[in-house]
């Protein structure tokens, strides 16, 4: 298939690309294709790829390809990335953010640095999940939307520790048309959009394996967000339709976390997922975030944690089998021992954790099961700061951590052998 589309940019040189479809990630039943092969992956989350990608002082072109280097040597060959930021006042959002304002207007620094990730990781085989919005605040995101066309002031999780406000009060983004007009047109512009390194369209570059809705959209919080849940299930068809359309020959997924991002319902994710414009499953496992695990008491509560973790996979693969589609894991993490941040601290914990929930992974394929692939949270390469706090600022070095957690406290740094030859053996045993 020898694919042409003109640029729009005043018709220069023709957005070239030749890759055949079998290039292209595409879905049999519960199985992903790749070159007419079941294609199963051992991934990472590298939220900053098009910040590290980024022209002059922003990125850091030279780190980037040494850890594309590193990640290809270990086998991690999918990478999951953050694809939109919105400028925002929120105290802990990255900064700069590729959506400017509520015009639309994009930082073409930030989309040329995803220009460069995805040229880089086209010569190394890699496959990228891009995700086109946040439910979170760390990169502006849906509250970000909610406040530009309700003219409200940003409702700042990090000013008020009030979590469920916030959750409602991002919900919202769901029932704006404006905040939709904007989503979409972000979404077209940056589908469509030419890139600048090696001249393909994105919406044709086989290195894209999935377009995202989001980072952990949810419909709102557990304790009042079920009115909301009709809203977010019509967003979820209707957006993945409205991106389908932009770009049939990628995959769509939600980038929800399953049952912990529905509500604690699992049928309200099976229900949210079960359209045809979803392709996959994703679903995200937290055990310390959703306290099921307490490092400072890892020795009494990891058990019981695992037991909890491997109840919710089964549920989820249980779910994938019923839609008869592809599920993957594509956020897990757990802290450093003891929750220390600084490199070359251990990760005992972790790697059990990893091990284990590899493990499970392969077990299931195996069985030619549903579980298709996994992405750590995170991937935090040469990362390094000075800070006191452990807590990220504009010009320091990006982290697997985003800026509204300190950095160390999940990341995966180059140096940290154990956990990365685990991964390794997951990537060659999957293989
Ligand atoms: O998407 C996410 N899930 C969990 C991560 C670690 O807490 C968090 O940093 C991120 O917002």
């Amino acid at each position: 298939l020898v694919v042409f589309s003109m640029s729009l940019a005043g018709c220069t040189a023709p957005a070239q690309q030749t890759d055949s479809l079998r290039d292209f990630v595409s879905v049999q039943g519960t199985t992903f294709v790749l070159n007419g092969e079941p294609y199963r992956f051992a991934g990472a989350n590298m939220w900053y790829g098009a910040y590290l990608g980024a022209p002059g002082e922003l990125g850091d072109r030279e780190r980037l390809l040494r850890e594309l280097d590193l990640l290809q040597s270990y086998g991690i060959n999918n990478l999951r990335v953050l694809a939109a930021s919105e400028s925002s006042e929120l105290m802990r959002a990255v900064r700069p953010a590729i959506v400017e304002n509520a015009e639309g207007d994009l930082n073409e620094s930030l989309l040329q640095g995803l220009d460069f990730l995805l040229a880089e990781m086209a010569k190394r085989d890699m496959k990228a999940v891009l995700y086109l919005n946040n439910f979170w605040q760390w990169s502006g995101g849906m509250s970000q939307y909610v406040a530009w066309f309700t003219g409200e002031p940003v409702f700042d999780p990090d000013v008020t520790g009030r979590w469920n406000p916030f959750m409602q009060n991002s919900a919202r983004f769901y029932r704006l048309p404006e905040a939709q007009a904007l989503y979409r047109q972000v979404i077209e512009s940056v589908l469509t959009r030419v890139n600048s390194v090696n001249g393909v369209a994105y919406n044709r570059d086989a290195t894209i394996m999935s377009w995202q809705l989001a980072n952990e959209p949810r419909p709102g919080s557990d304790a009042e967000g079920r009115p909301n849940y009709p809203h977010f299930e019509a967003w979820v068809h209707d957006t993945a339709g409205f991106i389908k359309a932009l770009a049939p020959h990628q995959l769509v997924s939600t980038g929800n976390e399953g049952a912990m991002g529905t509500l604690g319902d699992a049928a309200l994710f099976e229900r949210s997922h079960a359209s045809d414009n979803i392709d996959y499953l994703t679903f995200h496992m937290w055990i310390k975030n959703w306290s099921w695990f307490d490092v400072t008491r890892a020795e009494q509560t990891y058990e019981a944690a695992w037991e909890k973790a491997r109840a919710y996979m089964q549920t989820h693969m249980a779910i994938a089998d019923r839609l008869n589609k592809p599920i993957v894991l594509e956020e897990f993490g757990v802290e450093r021992d003891a929750g220390v941040f600084a490199r070359g601290s251990s990760t005992e914990y972790r790697d059990r954790f990893y091990g284990q929930v590899y493990d499970f992974i392969e077990h299931n394929a195996e069985a030619d099961g549903p579980f298709a692939g996994s992405n750590f949270w995170a991937w935090g390469g040469f990362g390094k700061t000075e800070r006191a706090d452990f807590m990220w600022q504009p010009g320091d070095d990006f982290f697997g951590d985003p800026p509204q957690e300190p950095q160390g406290l999940n990341s995966v740094f180059s140096d940290d052998t154990s956990t990365l030859e685990l991964i390794k053996a997951h990537a060659q045993r999957l293989q």
